[in-house]
């Protein structure tokens, strides 16, 4: 039968050595019903381990490395004031959790005594014998277990088994919250709190699961930790479905890494600038202020300061209409180009993004799942239709550039040497990010520093599924693949995935498939068909109302994502008027996108464009003039396209866009819609 071993938490020991790897192997007898946790020496002393098993309870594990010639037996004559080391051990391991049992042991609920948490200390250099005599001299005085590491060895499994002693929930949660903070997870910042009917509620407390812990830690070093090991640069990946925690992970992570290292500086970085707003939001009514060395941004005022640093002025980037203009202007002088303006500009997206520097390169590149191909003769206008687009917006007055250009000119700059450089980076919505942004990354960062990314390629891969080894991070064998959405419902959930399975060519190795099981069963997404955008408004205000009496919903629970832009300003001033002046964050105002209106203490309803509602959500989401994705006429047109790799690339970008959406919600979703709905799409909602 195939054995899995327990959980390490972190997966590598801190105590690096022949020792550890004994230590580790012993424990790995235990099988993944098992977690061990070893916490970080944030206080003067804690033991080594933290077992825990799903039923059985726990133990801690302190290792002792004192032969037995060394242990004082009798009372000691000399030093009396200055306990011995194994003294010390004793004693500390005797004391630890009891001031913070105490209060829960003093008030049993039937007046039995709560069980306590057991306590073993491992003698790694005393053999059976020797363990006997410590455990009749200490064992009854200080309440500790000694085990052999020969025993350990021996029976490993069935030993600490035995040993481990059940605790009550609040007594769990307890030894979670003091010794392991990092893995809490604040009510205020889940949309979980929305489902818990049990016992769980009254207690609000939530913690990462396991998978989620493991990656938030891993490769996790402190500055004492092996220098060896610190001189290495880390890349991970986190891969997981929309809600699996990614966000959340990441987090933990940052904040972790700020703590344990306050000489190194740590920097998240995301796509989306009402994400960063929101999280920060959060993050600071959670916690308080961010820690001084770490830095939550989007990625382009990042790669704005860096460009800074090594062109000396501010980047101007080309307005939608400046760009439009020259484009037109230039495209002339390429009369083979027949395609789109929009086709045209994306290809300049494209080379920008993938760093190719010459004509020749552009011609070699690979360019699949680009939506249309070109012939050589075309690429070859097109490289000439680049460099003329590019040196007509760089000689206009304001001196301007594309976005994409941004981190090219980072990448391409002759001399690094006045970058900023960060020890450590998380990237979420890494699916966001092009090879030129993460190689713009990777030159500002220590060589011995640590990459963390976060990914969900249903939502949307590089732009044009390109791979991560194209863009030059090997993420082989170093990526987590997380199933379980805790964001969303089961109903919800299941019909954003079969509507993305069906419209997208099912790609065994991007493709993420959920595990649906445990979760909350919820009411399918819900789809109102309105005569015009006008009444859409009008019905998603009273569908609002209605879900404000939900007991436990407030308005700080909703989110509106709209697709078509024009509905903003008419959006935004009936929320206001319905809901009060101060009450709407409307994400992607200039003077609000990075910040809410009426400062962070209070809560808002907030509303965003489908582009910028990547990483955001809430228990009750309404879509709303989002035609554009969901329309039978949308439809058909991405259907009229003459190749079929433009058809597929057309229905996939959209159905993704879709797919993120729809898995905004946490408990109910709503999408209103003033035009008839493709069939392929209504199906998967339950229609009103
Ligand atoms: N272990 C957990 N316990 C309680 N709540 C959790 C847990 N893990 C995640 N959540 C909650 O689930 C929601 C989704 O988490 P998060 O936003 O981090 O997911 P994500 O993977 O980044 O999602 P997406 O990619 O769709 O934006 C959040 O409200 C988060 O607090």
């Amino acid at each position: 039968m195939f054995f899995r071993m327990a959980i390490f938490i972190p997966e590598k020991l801190a105590t690096a050595g022949a020792k550890a790897i004994h230590i580790k192997r012993a424990l790995s007898q235990l099988d993944d019903h098992f977690v061990v946790r070893s916490p970080f020496q944030r206080r003067s002393w804690l033991p080594d381990f933290l077992l825990q098993h799903a039923q059985r309870g726990w133990l801690a594990m302190a290792v002792c490395d004192l032969a037995f010639a060394h242990i004082p037996f009798g009372r000691r004559l000399f030093e009396p004031s200055k306990p011995s080391a194994f003294e010390a051990l004793l004693q500390d391991f005797q004391q630890f959790d009891q001031g913070r049992a105490a209060p829960a042991a003093k008030a049993p609920a039937h007046g039995a005594t709560k069980p306590s948490l057991p306590k073993v200390v491992l003698m790694w250099r005393c053999n059976r014998q020797e363990v006997q005599h410590l455990a009749a001299r200490f064992g009854a005085t200080h309440g500790l277990v000694f085990v052999s590491k020969e025993a350990l060895q021996a029976e490993g499994a069935a030993l600490l088994t035995g040993l481990l002693a059940p605790l009550d929930l609040p007594q769990s949660q307890a030894l979670l919250t003091h010794y392991f903070p990092e893995a809490e997870v604040p009510a205020r910042a889940t949309t979980r709190r929305l489902f818990v009917r049990d016992n769980r509620a009254s207690l609000g407390k939530f913690f990462l699961d396991y998978n989620q812990e493991w990656a938030a830690k891993l490769d996790l070093r402190t500055p004492q930790d092996s220098d060896e090991a610190s001189a290495h640069f880390s890349l991970r990946l986190v891969n997981g479905v929309a809600g699996s925690g990614k966000t959340l992970i990441a987090v933990a992570r940052a904040m972790l890494l700020a703590e344990l290292n306050p000489a190194q500086k740590i920097v998240v970085l995301i796509h989306n600038t009402p994400v960063v707003a929101d999280l920060k939001a959060k993050l600071i009514r959670t916690h308080g202020a961010l820690p001084a060395n770490l830095r939550i941004l989007t990625f382009f005022s990042w790669a704005t300061s860096q460009w800074m640093r090594l062109y000396g002025y501010k980047p101007h980037f080309a307005t939608p209409s400046q760009i439009k203009q020259v484009l037109a202007s230039q495209r002339s002088a390429w009369p083979q180009l027949a395609h789109s303006d929009a086709q045209l500009l994306d290809e300049l997206d494209f080379i920008n993004d993938t760093l190719l520097e010459n004509e020749a390169q552009y011609l070699q590149a690979n360019r699949t799942g680009r939506g249309f191909a070109l012939r050589e003769k075309e690429r070859s206008a097109l490289w000439g239709l680049y460099q003329a687009v590019t040196q007509a917006l760089a000689t206009s007055p304001n001196k301007s550039l594309l976005w994409s250009a941004l981190p090219r000119g980072i990448c391409l700059a002759d001399d690094h040497r006045k970058l900023a450089l960060v020890d450590h980076v998380l990237i979420d919505e890494a699916q966001f990010f092009a090879p030129a942004w993460f190689q713009a990354v990777r030159l500002g960062m220590q060589g011995s520093g640590s990459l963390f990314l976060c990914a969900d390629p249903n939502q949307g891969f590089m732009k044009n599924r390109l791979s991560w080894k194209s863009a030059g991070l090997e993420v082989a064998g170093r990526t987590k693949k997380l199933h379980r959405s805790y964001r969303t419902t089961q109903a919800i959930l299941s019909a954003a995935n079969s509507l993305l399975q069906q419209h997208t060519k099912a790609d065994a190795e991007d493709f993420l498939q959920p595990d649906l099981s445990g979760m909350e069963p919820g009411q399918p997404p819900v789809l109102i068909h309105c005569d015009s955008q006008q009444d859409s408004i009008d019905r998603l205000l009273n569908e609002m109302e209605l879900a404000l009496q939900t007991p436990g919903i407030t308005v700080d629970n909703i989110l509106v994502v709209f697709g078509d832009p024009r509905l903003q300003q008419p959006l935004y001033e009936r929320l206001r008027k319905r809901f009060g002046e101060q009450a709407v964050w409307s994400l992607n105002h200039e003077d609000t996108k990075n910040e809410p209106p009426h400062g962070l203490q209070r809560d808002y309803l907030r509303m965003a464009s489908v582009a910028t509602a990547t990483g955001l959500e809430a228990g009750v989401v309404f879509l709303i003039g989002m035609e554009a994705l969901v329309s039978a006429s949308a439809h058909a047109a991405w259907q009229a396209h003459r190749e079929q790799e433009a058809r597929t690339a057309a229905t996939e970008a959209h159905v993704r866009k879709l797919y993120m959406a729809m898995t905004r919600a946490g408990q109910s979703l709503v999408l209103l819609a003033s035009q008839p709905v493709a069939a392929g799409i209504a199906r998967h909602f339950k229609q009103m």
